[in-house]
């Protein structure tokens, strides 16, 4: 039996539709609109292409984006000075860093720099703390799409056994913070596996929910899940490319052992990818509300 697909590209759709529509109205109401900037250091084509699908989506939802692109060489402290110009830019609501940054950068250093008030991917260490504690002003992208993409599809996370494969900054921890949270789309039992864990299957095995963030493609194979598990495959990893120079992406999940085995699983391109996107939209629209105190 194939399991149901976790179509991340239609659900964004949905999402940016209604975005688009909240945009539109806080334009008309208040003559605010909300402002992103996306710097890129360097020139990684994935990091290039994952920056061009964010200025596309501010676009079509009608932002003021701006694209900063800055040289593999700049320094920290140009990089430092460029954030504090951004963190005073009344235009400007949300402030994206892409990642990674080349090595004689301090990510740190960089993540610290930015406004806590703009921090769209909320990776700055307040805005961490604040989800820890269950007060978040906002949610990281890819666990947000993680969880909007459970709560959309109708599966059930209270009581739930959930594995989470991963543990970094990004995804893993605080995926795990928000599934055990109190509240709706929450109220879960949560594990986190790692590269140390000693018996990694044992804790697949009994997930009724299994995100995977590894890393590692097709890490997860089809019987290592539960049968009619749900499955979160949050990896995107090139293997390669088409004739015509596309990308080959493949997930963290053996996908086609794995749909055999699950009841839903999203797949890789156009699972939790595009709602990470939409995510940033929405941290957007938030900080720009947050910033000119619109309480609806
Ligand atoms: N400051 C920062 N914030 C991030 O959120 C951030 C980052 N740095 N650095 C890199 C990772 C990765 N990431 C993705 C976003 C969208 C897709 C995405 O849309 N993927 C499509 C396929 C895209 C393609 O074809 O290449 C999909 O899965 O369907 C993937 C990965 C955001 N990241
Ligand atoms: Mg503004």
């Amino acid at each position: 039996m194939a399991a149901q697909l976790i179509k991340g590209t239609e659900v964004s759709k949905a999402i940016r539709e209604e975005l688009k529509q909240e945009v539109q109205h806080i334009k008309e109401k208040y003559g605010v609109t909300p402002g992103l900037v996306t710097i890129l250091v360097g020139e990684d084509p994935a990091s290039q292409s994952y920056v061009r699908a964010k200025q596309k989506a501010a676009h079509d939802l009608g932002f003021y984006s701006v694209q900063d692109d800055r040289p593999a060489d700049i320094s920290e402290d140009e990089l430092l000075k460029l954030i504090d110009q951004y963190n005073k830019d009344p235009k400007i609501d949300g402030i994206l860093v892409q990642l990674p940054l080349p090595k004689h950068i301090n990510e740190t250093k960089v993540l610290y720099a930015i406004d806590p008030s703009k921090d769209v991917d909320a990776f700055h260490p307040f805005n961490v703390g604040k989800l820890m504690i269950g007060e978040p002003d906002f949610l990281p992208c890819t666990p947000a799409g993680i969880q909007e993409l459970l709560v959309r599809s109708g599966v059930e996370t209270s009581g739930a056994e959930v594995v989470v494969v991963g543990r970094s900054n990004i995804v893993g921890k605080p995926i795990a913070v928000m599934l055990m949270q109190k509240g709706p789309g929450a109220n879960a039992t949560v594990t986190v596996c790692h590269t140390r864990t000693r018996d990694v299957t044992f804790h697949t095995k009994r997930a009724d929910i299994l995100i995977v963030a590894a890393g590692v493609t097709e890490y997860v194979k089809g019987d290592w899940i539960k049968p009619g598990a749900v499955v979160i495959d949050v990896g995107v990893n090139e293997v390669g490319r088409t004739a015509d120079g596309k990308r080959i992406l493949k997930g963290d999940v053996a996908f086609d052992e794995a749909k055999e085995v699950a009841s839903m699983i999203t797949p890789v391109p156009g699972g939790v990818g595009p709602m990470t996107i939409t995510m940033l939209m929405k941290n957007t629209v938030r900080a720009c509300k947050i910033h000119h105190n619109i309480k609806e």
